[in-house]
């Protein structure tokens, strides 16, 4: 099933690029899906890759709580089984590289993978000897070959959830234990519109991550108001914002953070399906975002739910939006710049972009 742009010579951007938002269990192959089922003996309702597409992936706008309920259809195969998890982060590598990203930041939650060591056992597994521990490692395992294959980096964020305070302090420490092999920062996922207000288990995670200088995004105004933005801000301390439009529906914070060249990880074709916003492109906030010279990126979110590649970000945002190849440039200098690599890294990736984009004013396109 070749989606057009998976191929990146051909795609709306066909220069290098940066992808900052993308969540490793939304972005699993469905093949590998039926295989490790098969493998394991594990019954699928589908089992042709198109049956199975019908159950996994949206095509029409709904619900934050909707979209993420597709993750019970194939989470259970996944999880707990070493081979697979290692697998998953291998081919993840593969499809950013065929797209043309040259670094990657992929989010996960390893509890939600784990049968071991965690309270509750996610989707209905039998308890095994994969705890979140195993999980990071062999996620940082399969990314390492995979950079090594593929020829570009990838980097983790580890996923606290919102409706698991519990899990958040194991989740700063393991950031802390491999933050020198690949990990690069925190993130707080789930459903952000069951519950606004963060627990203390994340505010608790998160001053411990301000205290270790582990790197923080947060998950807030995806669909929730733009308080969640404010607290993820102000309280947890986020140095990104995973989403954050309804941010311009409060003036003085959105003014506040433009100032502050706060990046956003925008994800067009997500922000449609999961309901998040407006489904007319032609009014989406990134187009008040852009003109007003805002710091973000452009994102994927869950490609195997959005059965979407990168390159329909690009495509959406150019065909509805009016985006430019320019703007495409700035917007991955941004993303670049608002890594979370350590300062020489950054500035290697960023001497990447220059080149690729045959840039002779190296500070002339991109804010901050
Ligand atoms: O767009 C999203 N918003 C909030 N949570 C999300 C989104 N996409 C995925 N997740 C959740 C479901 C995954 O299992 C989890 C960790 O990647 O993060």
């Amino acid at each position: 099933m070749a989606k057009r742009g998976t191929d990146k010579q051909h795609a709306t951007f066909a220069k290098d690029k940066v992808e900052l938002h993308v969540h490793l269990d939304g972005a699993i192959r469905l093949k590998t899906i039926l295989e490790v089922a098969k493998r394991r003996g594990i019954a699928l309702p589908a089992d042709t890759e198109e049956a199975f597409c019908q159950l996994c992936t949206l095509k029409e706008p709904t619900t934050l709580t909707d979209f993420l309920s597709k993750f019970n259809q194939f989470m259970h195969v996944i999880a707990g089984d070493k081979k697979a998890i290692k697998r998953i982060a291998y081919e993840f590598v593969e499809t950013k590289a065929k797209e043309g990203v040259v670094y990657v930041e992929v989010r996960y939650s390893p509890h939600l993978l784990a049968n071991c060591n965690v309270e509750p056992i996610s989707w209905n597994q039998r308890e095994g000897d994969v705890t979140p521990d195993k999980v990071v490692q062999l996620v940082n395992q399969g990314l390492s070959e995979g950079e090594k294959a593929f020829g570009i980096k990838a980097r983790s964020i580890l996923c606290c959830m919102r409706h698991m305070p519990n899990w958040s302090m194991d989740i700063v420490e393991l950031c802390k234990k491999y933050r020198n092999d690949g990990v690069v920062a925190i993130d707080l996922a789930g459903d952000e519109s069951l519950n606004c207000e963060a627990f203390p288990g994340h505010r608790k995670a998160y001053e411990e991550a301000v205290r270790s200088c582990i790197h923080r995004t947060v998950h807030a105004g995806e669909v929730g108001p733009p308080s969640v933005v404010r607290e993820a801000v102000e309280v947890l301390k986020a140095e990104r914002i995973g989403h954050g439009y309804h941010t311009v529906e409060d003036l003085d914070l959105y003014k506040q953070l433009l100032e502050q060249n706060m990046h956003f990880e925008m994800c067009p074709v997500s922000s449609k399906l999961t309901g998040a916003c407006n489904p007319d492109f032609t009014k989406h906030p990134i187009i008040r975002f852009r003109e007003d010279g805002a710091n973000f990126s452009l994102n994927t979110d869950d490609p195997l739910i959005f059965n979407s590649t990168l390159d329909m970000d690009y495509q959406v945002t150019k065909q509805y939006m009016g985006f430019t190849e320019k703007e495409f440039m700035r917007l991955n200098i941004n993303a670049a710049k608002s890594s979370f690599l350590p300062h020489k890294e950054k500035k290697d990736l960023l001497n990447r972009l220059y080149e690729s984009y045959g840039m002779v004013d190296k500070s002339s396109l991109a804010t901050g």
